[in-house]
């Protein structure tokens, strides 16, 4: 979707700020820019829209050659949003977000109809917020409403520089959150350029951590934090960059243990021969058709009645899918040594600290050979 070809920027000083540059975003994907001050990060996003042309080398959007398309027409097909959001600041918050529809000649009811859509979309109540001023919102307000206008023409591709820089670190996370959500909705092709190497790995799809003028590696999130391509890159990603990859790593079905069942109108004494049997302490309290009921000890089961009179209810639980990392935190949190896995209300297993490190450094290994992580061999790690 959008693609550069050996690109290189040097600027009238002798500066090279982009040096031999190709890589490639596909459609609907989201690629972050990362890397210090003055690698070239903006540079390489303002050439996409032309407001910088290349020295050398071919920049690609759609197919497209876009050194022969008129700049003002290709801008239309790309949204664009800065850090200093750059809202009009005598134009209410629904003009501002209806300027690019009202540009290429939308009907004014239908540009403020879509403002108010888009403010929606952001989580602006368009009602409140669409009759106000720029500097009647916080500063987190005002970047949304930067996001909105971008998207306002629906343009298939976005350039987002520093979008959430201006911001505290907690409404930054917020905003992260909103925009993840609502990019999975609208999957636009993104092209977002940060410093901060969490933001990067947190919305990028994949990553490209910049040295000076060039990509050092060009990989998902998972894989830059496993295997840094370089010393460099991994001092930039930093040494808890394990940790790091707790979020970015997810919990799938066969990172699980099987605990003992129990059934819920199960004598509570038979249960706890069988568990006694296995040696076990505990175990999960399963509906017939395999949801989650909660859990019961086997000291809770030796006074008679059904399973279901002894059982707890399970608060330790994560759904599958989830960050290692929210299962790691619920562990924390409930003091437990193990969360449920569930798929809705349907139990999949547990995870423990032990199965929790094995699945992340599996995926350290899948994400090595480009397999998936069920494709690792378990006593490849287990030595580890
Ligand atoms: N108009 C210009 N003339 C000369 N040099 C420039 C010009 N614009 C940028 N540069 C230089 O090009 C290099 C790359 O700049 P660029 O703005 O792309 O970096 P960046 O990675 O986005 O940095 P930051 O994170 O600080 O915004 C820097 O060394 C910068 O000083």
């Amino acid at each position: 979707m959008i693609r550069f070809e050996q690109v290189t920027k040097r600027y009238p000083d002798g500066t090279t700020a982009v040096d031999d540059l190709s890589f490639e975003v596909a459609q609907g994907e989201l690629v972050t820019l990362v890397g210090p001050s003055g690698c070239g990060k903006t540079t390489t996003m303002m050439m996409v829209n032309r407001l910088i042309e290349p020295t050398s080398g071919r920049i690609l959007v759609d197919g497209e050659d876009i050194a022969a398309v008129d700049p003002v027409r290709l801008r239309r097909r790309i949204g664009y949003v800065i850090q200093q959001v750059g809202l009009f600041p005598h134009r209410t918050i629904l003009d501002n977000t209806a300027t690019v529809p009202s540009l290429i000649g939308w009907k004014r009811a239908e540009a403020r109809a879509r403002a108010a859509e888009l403010l929606d979309l952001v989580g602006l109540d368009p009602a409140t917020y669409g009759p106000r001023y720029p500097h009647q919102l916080s500063g987190g307000q005002r970047q949304r409403v930067g996001v909105a206008r971008a998207l306002a023409a629906d343009p298939p591709v976005l350039l987002m520089d520093e979008p959430f820089g201006a911001v505290d670190p907690v409404v930054r996370e917020q905003l992260q959150d909103e925009f993840l959500r609502m990019q999975a909705a609208v999957r636009k092709t993104v092209l977002l350029v940060t410093h901060d190497i969490e933001e990067a790995v947190r919305l990028g799809d994949r990553i490209a951590v910049y040295g000076q003028g060039r990509i050092e590696q060009f990989d998902t999130p998972g894989a830059v934090l496993g295997t840094p391509a370089s010393p460099y890159v991994a001092e930039f990603v930093g040494a808890d960059r394990g940790l790091k990859r707790l979020s970015v790593t997810t919990i799938e079905p066969g990172d699980l243990e099987q605990p003992p069942v129990a059934r819920p109108d199960e004598p509570a004494a038979r249960a706890a021969d069988r568990l006694r049997a296995q040696r076990a302490r505990w175990a999960v309290v399963l509906d017939p058709d395999g949801d989650l009921h909660g859990w019961v000890g086997i000291d809770g089961l030796g006074a008679g009645g059904a399973v279901v009179d002894r059982a707890h209810r399970m608060n330790a639980w994560v759904p599958v899918g989830a960050p290692l990392k929210q299962a790691f935190g619920v562990m924390l949190q409930h003091d437990a040594g193990w969360v449920a896995v569930l798929d809705g209300a349907r139990f999949l297993g547990v995870l423990t600290p032990a199965k929790l490190h094995e699945a992340l450094r599996r995926s350290v290994d899948a994400d090595a050979l480009g397999v998936p992580r069920g494709q690792v061999a378990f006593d490849s790690v287990a030595d580890a």
